[in-house]
């Protein structure tokens, strides 16, 4: 891979590889379930038929087994199909083998880098930022930027006469990163609230010009770039997204375009994924919306996954079983929880088969808390920006000629001489009241104080604690309860500030069920970190004069009853052995405003676990921070040779310097949207969060009376964590650390030792 690099600051590239088929069965093994094929996907690229959706072809190349990962490979010639059907029936694994390996091109490529134009070497971000470490480290993951902005390689995919499994996009996209070498849907989000704080303005306008394509397109947002995923979409963001460049960049002029496509967005989700429900509650009917994917086969991009889930099961099921349980499959991938016990009948505790669980989906009888805040918040905003540009438009003494205004949040300005958008404000307005509403009557427990999904087959709500229940006041969604008594709002955040103090990585956890599922215990992801604290400042602005606290953590006794939805007893340990020297607390969050504090108190598990397991997984910064010599570095199982550290999709829980697992897939690196919580973090935070503690757990030989011990590269590492130069004597920082690493190979084992 060729990396481009526009900044002087020394990294390496995230790995990207090519997979080569390979079987791992006898060539002449026939395929399995030949002859048992799904029926043809009507939206899977608007009914044109494609190597990429359900069909012989991918059925036979995928049960073929020839990659590790099931997803598609990317570029093909029109003859493709031609040459397989000229294989004929009865084909086996080696037939298959050498047909992919004709007419595939590598996964990847269709997609390259470029130079980034107008690369900002040290936003002003970096001057919010107070520790040495994090403000270089900062600066370094401000770089990474360059190996994630691509744009379409035109050549990779014959000027558009492959038969690609890319949506060719007219701008520079920002990818995930590892195996995600395309555009996502929500991820997107904290991917463009890093690029603002990155000051990227253009890299951010580019990504919302793509989605308006989409929307332009399609009618909606797909879940990610590929035409495999044309047949849903994931948590509607784009608002959300052009909210925070029209806030951060005061340029109103994309409103122009924007407006009327994200009217067709929201029109979209009012379309095909609203509902009425009865509430048992009040008996009132309210406006509510779920995911739900119409789809009748394994979703291409986890084709064998679905299809080792839905034939597997005991007994068969039928046509019309299997048919609802791959819609359930792609709804799930829709909710960007693939897989949670969230959306399980039953939350099988299973974690080395996810099968049993996903046999029990049920997401489409779901009502998601966090989908329907996200809509009232969508509308709230639509209805704002509204009335923006009416304003801007009819403004001429606040205009200038490129149309750039200053920054004007949340405005209520009434104008009726725009063309109509007056209307669309007040329209907008009332649908945003309707899923308030609909958020408050069904998902909030006054007695548990906090946020659930609801369930409409037991016409309850769940009782699955997870961060989506942060969401409604990320929205400004405000029970009564919560205003004008800081009890009340203390009761809401008592989970958040116990699992605080039971966790020692970052306590937004998915779930507290450790299920295997890549959306449960104990992966904790970046959206959930921002989320949350975006709830914390929503209470902060509730309460400016909240009290200071003696002791942010508590025990479980004191968490409002029924809260977490599961006993002490039966919650997951922390394991000791991942704690090392690290402190649950940072001295800075003292004497703070509760709201305050707990904000401060996340933003520094985060910061702590992206900087931690980059430091474990070979990060180093010049003149500050020495990489981990090879030894250690072997130990951690995720480092490869000439890699300077990785940015892991998700983190573990209970480790500050672990990645999270389970899952269908390895966990990734990259990688988008942890970079942007990063940015948003540090540059939010980063005044209050010290130095990095990374665990001192010692795997090599303790000497001078256990003190201290020595490196292969003649390093020496003190007591308190100094690293001192062997040949100078110096000690290059005095707030540095050691980040001895316990060989494992993952969190399991750790649970085990337990
Ligand atoms: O291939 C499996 C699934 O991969 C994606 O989901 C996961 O990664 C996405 C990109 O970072 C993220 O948006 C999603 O929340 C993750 O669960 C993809 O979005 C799924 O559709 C796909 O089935």
């Amino acid at each position: 891979q060729n990396i481009t690099q526009t900044s002087a600051i020394s990294f390496s590239a995230t790995p990207v590889t090519t997979a080569i088929p390979s079987a791992t069965v006898p060539l002449d093994t026939p395929v399995v379930g030949q002859g048992d094929y799904p029926p043809e996907q009507y939206l899977c690229d608007q009914g044109k038929n494609t190597t990429y959706c359900a069909g012989v072809l991918l059925q036979d190349v995928q049960l073929a087994g020839l990659f590790p990962d099931s997803k598609p490979t990317n570029g093909t010639l029109n003859d493709t199909i031609a040459a397989f059907n000229a294989l004929g029936s009865n084909v086996t694994v080696g037939q298959i083998e050498t047909f992919v390996e004709s007419n595939f091109k590598g996964e990847g490529l269709d997609l390259e880098q470029i130079p980034i134009e107008g690369f900002v070497q040290n936003p002003a971000i970096l001057d919010n930022i107070s520790d040495p470490i994090y403000k270089a480290w900062t600066s370094i993951v401000n770089s990474y930027w360059t190996l994630l902005i691509r744009e379409t390689n035109e050549s990779s995919i014959c000027n558009g006469n492959c038969d690609s499994s890319l949506i060719p996009l007219n701008h520079t996209v920002v990818v995930p990163g590892g195996r995600y070498h395309e555009i996502y849907y929500w991820d997107s989000r904290w991917i463009i609230e890093g690029l603002l704080k990155s000051e990227l303005y253009d890299y951010a306008w580019n990504l919302l010009q793509n989605m308006m394509d989409f929307i332009d397109a399609y009618g909606y947002i797909p879940n990610g770039g590929r035409k495999y995923y044309l047949n849903r979409s994931q948590p509607p963001m784009f608002i959300q997204m052009l909210d925070a460049y029209v806030k951060v960049t005061g340029n109103t002029t994309i409103l122009e375009r924007a407006l009327p496509l994200a009217s067709t967005e929201m029109e979209w989700w009012a379309t095909n994924r609203t509902f009425n429900y009865t509430s048992p509650f009040t008996n009132k009917t309210v406006l509510v919306a779920h995911y739900a994917v119409n789809n009748s086969a394994p979703r291409p991009e986890g084709y064998v996954e679905d299809y080792e889930t839905v034939t597997g099961t005991t007994p068969a099921l039928n046509a019309t079983g299997k048919a609802e349980l791959y819609s359930e499959l792609a709804s799930g991938a829709e909710s960007g929880w693939d897989y949670s016990s969230r959306w399980c009948k039953q939350p099988v505790l299973n974690v080395s088969d996810n099968n049993p669980a996903l046999r029990t989906l049920n997401i489409k009888a779901i009502i998601p808390v966090d989908l329907l805040s996200l809509l009232a918040g969508d509308h709230a905003l639509l209805a704002d920006m509204y009335d923006l540009h009416a304003n801007s438009t009819n403004s001429t003494s606040s205009s200038n000629s490129t149309g750039i205004l200053p920054p004007t949040a949340n405005s209520t300005a009434n104008s009726t001489s725009n063309g109509g958008s007056s209307a669309n404000a007040t329209y907008h307005r009332q649908q945003a009241q309707a899923f308030s509403d609909a958020v408050l009557d069904l998902c909030w427990d006054p007695v548990k104080s906090w946020f659930y999904d609801f369930n409409t087959t037991s016409n309850s709500r769940s009782n699955v604690y997870t961060p989506a229940g942060a969401w409604p006041l990320w929205q400004n969604i405000t029970p009564s309860e919560l205003v004008n008594n800081e009890t009340a709002a203390l009761n809401f955040v008592s989970g958040a500030r116990f699992l605080l103090g039971r966790y020692s990585g970052i306590p937004s956890v998915a779930s507290l069920l450790y299920t295997g599922l890549n959306w449960d215990f104990p992966n904790s992801w970046p959206p959930h970190l921002h989320t949350t604290i975006k709830a914390f400042e929503t209470l902060g602005r509730l309460y400016p004069n909240a009290s200071t606290l003696s002791n942010l953590t508590i025990p479980y006794s004191q968490v409002a009853s029924g809260q977490l939805g599961i006993n002490e007893t039966a919650l997951q340990p922390q394991p000791a052995s991942t704690i090392g020297n690290v402190s649950l607390q940072v001295q800075e969050a003292q004497g703070k405003p509760w709201p305050l504090a707990l904000s401060i108190e996340y933003a520094n598990r985060y910061l702590g676990a992206a900087f931690c397991s980059w430091y474990s997984t070979g990060g180093a910064i010049e003149g500050l921070l020495t990489q981990l010599p090879l030894s250690e570095l072997n130990a951690t199982g995720t480092y490869t040779a000439g890699q300077s550290g990785v940015m892991f999709e998700k983190f573990n829980a209970t480790d500050t310097d672990a990645a999270g697992g389970g899952g269908e897939y390895t966990v990734q690196v990259g990688f988008g949207w942890t970079n942007g919580v990063v940015l948003w973090a540090a540059g939010e935070y980063g005044q209050y969060l010290p130095a990095p503690t990374c665990p001192m757990i010692p795997i090599i030989e303790m000497s001078n009376n256990g003190t201290s011990s020595s490196y292969s590269n003649g390093t020496t590492v003190n007591g308190t964590g100094s690293i001192v130069n062997a040949t100078s004597g110096n000690s290059t920082s005095s707030i540095l650390f050691a980040g001895y690493r316990i060989p494992r190979d993952d969190w399991k084992r750790a649970v085990e030792e337990q």
